[in-house]
């Protein structure tokens, strides 16, 4: 019994507070003292000192309840402090979620805890009340057969409110897509009359405020060592891998004796890479406003220089056909219209699988997968809970909007891109099928992938740089709170958490390496380190580059609209006439610029303000995590500087702390 002084920290948003009163409780191990309605937390952070009758003991938590006389509104708890007998120092109840209604909320000591770690089963009873509304709140959705779930819910107010927008982040996106589609309005009136009658005229709608990038791209597009670098540091660095045969659909016709020396004595060297595009074969084109588009799949073989140039050899648009003579393939030798024509057609073809496959899949669905699961099966007392949710801000809302407005039936998708109106979906499915846990781990996909060691490739350099940094922080977190496999075993929740993610979540995957139950630290450590890397790593590599890749549209056409060439008898007007119209490169550009540029509501990777972990070792081992994200980001810095193209998509400082936009 005695004095206690009581802290309140409400967030800091215009509309995070409230005029309700709100009642608070102190818990303890020895009992409960109801301290009234003391509280109307309308900002900032408020104070109070109150003397309990009782002995409380060590503190357990706090509840509380938001009066609702006349109207209800909600507020935002960031945490709840409190000093007084019986304990050392200020005792923390990290919060930083909406308080909404008039039921109790409880807010449990920030000490992190496993089931085991409660032998008195102080907060059994409250995990799994906590779990039961959870599950209540956060419900798998459905949107296509054949995907990984999202989140229940079609538009952002469908969502829990603690997964929306807050008004600063929401705000800025409507703000910048109003002032985008007005632009877009607005000078877009004339694009249905004027067109693009030569290759320069795509300058008419080429970003003012572009980035020194995408000037390059712009200068320098038809270069065959920039068109090969993108498959190294480019929008999309997921597809190259390095070749260990001859692929079986590179059928060379006769005369291409030279070339078969060429490839086959690159693939002797181990220097001879292909990127292939056989997942959109049979995909069905889009048509718009009553015209044919058309999608290709290509093959494209290429050699990697002693000095690091990745250069393309050999361009092959279409698989072989049962019955039909074997497809023209296009050499650098070939006229320059005729090679330009079939890389462009290579661009575009990267275009559809970087946005469906690499970042809206691998990178923003996952993302939900991992932060639908963890809220529907770990407590906030947990420390993986702990971990994971600085990461997962945002998600659900930037999801839902791409499924509303992007690749939704009359979407962004059905209205430019050659993919739209049904082929987007069958890619995802077909990404989907053969979506494996490997994929999504650096050291795993770049090893099958032949691209360990590869100098030039600086994506790869610093995914495996970042995924070793968030490892090391996820072990010294896990090491903390489990110390020994047996107790990795031994947590249910935690093998919950792990079924629910590669069974439902992710739909049965476990055929595709993803496990359905974690058996030691290490292999927790690389699940949760896939999980932290996905979040924000794998989003930031496939999103970041859009702007300064995506915004010269003929180098990354968002649709085309002759089909593949079958001659080589080409002219700079068959590729404007294959290229994007005025409207469809004006609505790329547009949607382009609003999704690519940099994000001024953003938290950094490591940089979240939210104190989920009370007690020394995990500020310890947070601390330790953003001073090797300091070091990786100024070593960056560094070796940008210098080079040429720098690489910037995984710099600690450019990654978002989760998946926004
Ligand atoms: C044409 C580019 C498609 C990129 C798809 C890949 C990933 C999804 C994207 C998320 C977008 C979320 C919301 C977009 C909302 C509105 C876009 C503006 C279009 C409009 O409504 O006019 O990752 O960043
Ligand atoms: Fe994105």
């Amino acid at each position: 019994m005695g004095k206690y002084t009581v802290r309140v920290a409400t967030g800091n948003l215009f509309l995070a507070g409230s005029p309700n009163l709100v009642q608070l409780w102190l818990v303890g191990e020895h009992g409960e003292a109801d301290l009234g309605t003391q509280l109307r937390p309308v900002w900032g952070k408020v104070e109070f000192e109150i003397d309990v009758p009782l002995h409380l003991g060590r503190l357990l938590m706090v509840k509380l309840r938001k009066h609702n006389r006349l109207l209800s509104v909600d507020w935002f708890c960031k945490w709840i402090s409190v000093q007084g007998p019986g304990t050392q120092g200020e005792v923390f109840f990290p919060c930083y979620r909406w308080v909404q209604g008039h039921g109790i909320i409880c807010l449990p000591e920030g000490t992190a805890r496993t089931l085991s770690d409660d032998p008195q089963n102080l907060f059994k009873k409250y995990r799994e009340q906590e779990l039961e509304e959870r599950r209540k709140v956060y419900r798998w959705g459905s949107w296509k057969d054949g995907l990984i779930l999202p989140i229940a819910g079609n538009r952002q107010p469908d969502l829990p409110r603690d997964e929306r927008f807050l008004e600063d982040k929401d705000l800025d996106f409507s703000v910048s897509l109003a002032k985008a589609l007005k632009d877009m309005a607005i000078k877009g009136t004339l694009d249905f009359i004027n067109c693009v009658k030569r290759l320069e005229d795509f300058k008419k709608i080429f970003p003012r405020g572009k980035t020194a990038l995408a000037e390059r791209v712009h200068d320098s597009w038809k270069n065959d060592a920039l068109f090969g670098y993108q498959f190294l540091n480019g929008a999309n660095p997921m597809l190259l891998r390095r070749s260990s045969r001859l692929p079986a659909r590179l059928v060379l016709p006769p005369g291409m004796e030279d070339l078969k020396t060429q490839l086959e004595k690159e693939l002797q060297a181990g220097s001879l890479f292909e990127v292939d595009f056989s997942l959109l074969d049979g995909v069905k084109p889009n048509v718009i406003i009553f015209k044919p588009q058309y999608v290709a799949a290509p093959l494209v073989m290429l050699k990697l220089q002693p000095d690091g140039r990745l250069l393309p050899m050999v361009i092959q648009l279409q698989p072989p056909r049962y019955g039909c003579p074997p497809p023209l393939l296009f050499l650098p030798s070939d006229p320059p219209m005729a090679w330009l024509l079939a890389k462009t057609w290579v661009r575009s073809s990267d275009f559809q699988l970087h946005q469906l496959q690499s970042h809206l899949l691998r990178g923003h669905l996952i993302a939900e997968v991992i932060a639908v699961a963890t809220m529907r099966s770990l407590p906030s007392l947990h420390p993986i809970y702990k971990l994971l949710i600085p990461h997962f801000r945002y998600t659900m809302a930037i999801n839902t909007l791409a499924r509303s407005r992007l690749v939704s039936e009359g979407g962004i998708f059905d209205l430019v891109v050659s993919t739209g109106s049904g082929g987007h979906v069958d890619i995802l499915q077909r990404a989907t099928a053969c979506l494996t846990y490997r994929s999504l781990c650096p050291p795993d996909d770049l090893a099958d992938r032949g691209l360990l060691g590869v100098k030039s490739s600086l994506y790869g350099q610093d995914a495996i740089r970042l995924w070793g940094i968030i490892s090391r922080y996820v072990e010294g977190m896990v090491g903390l709170f489990y110390k020994s496999d047996q107790a990795v075993k031994d947590d249910l929740e935690l093998q919950a958490w792990c079924r629910e993610m590669t069974e439902t979540g992710l739909q049965m995957a476990q055929d595709r390496g993803f496990p359905i139950s974690l058996e030691s630290r290490a292999q927790l450590c690389h699940f949760v380190t896939m999980c932290i890397f996905t979040c924000t790593g794998q989003h930031a590599s496939n999103h970041l580059g859009q702007l300064d890749w995506y915004s010269w549209i003929p180098n990354g056409p968002c649709t085309m609209r002759k089909p593949p060439p079958i001659s080589k008898d080409v002219t700079e007007k068959d590729i404007v006439d294959s290229l994007p119209n005025l409207h469809q490169a004006h609505m790329q550009k547009t949607v382009t610029d609003f999704l690519g540029r940099r994000q001024p509501v953003m938290v950094a990777l490591g940089q979240h303000e939210e104190k989920y972990f009370s007690g020394p070792e995990p500020q310890a081992v947070l601390r330790q995590f953003r001073e090797e994200l300091a070091a990786m980001d100024k070593e960056i810095e560094v070796r940008n500087a210098v080079l040429d193209l720098p690489y910037e998509y995984l710099r600690p400082s450019m990654v978002e702390n989760s998946v926004t936009i």
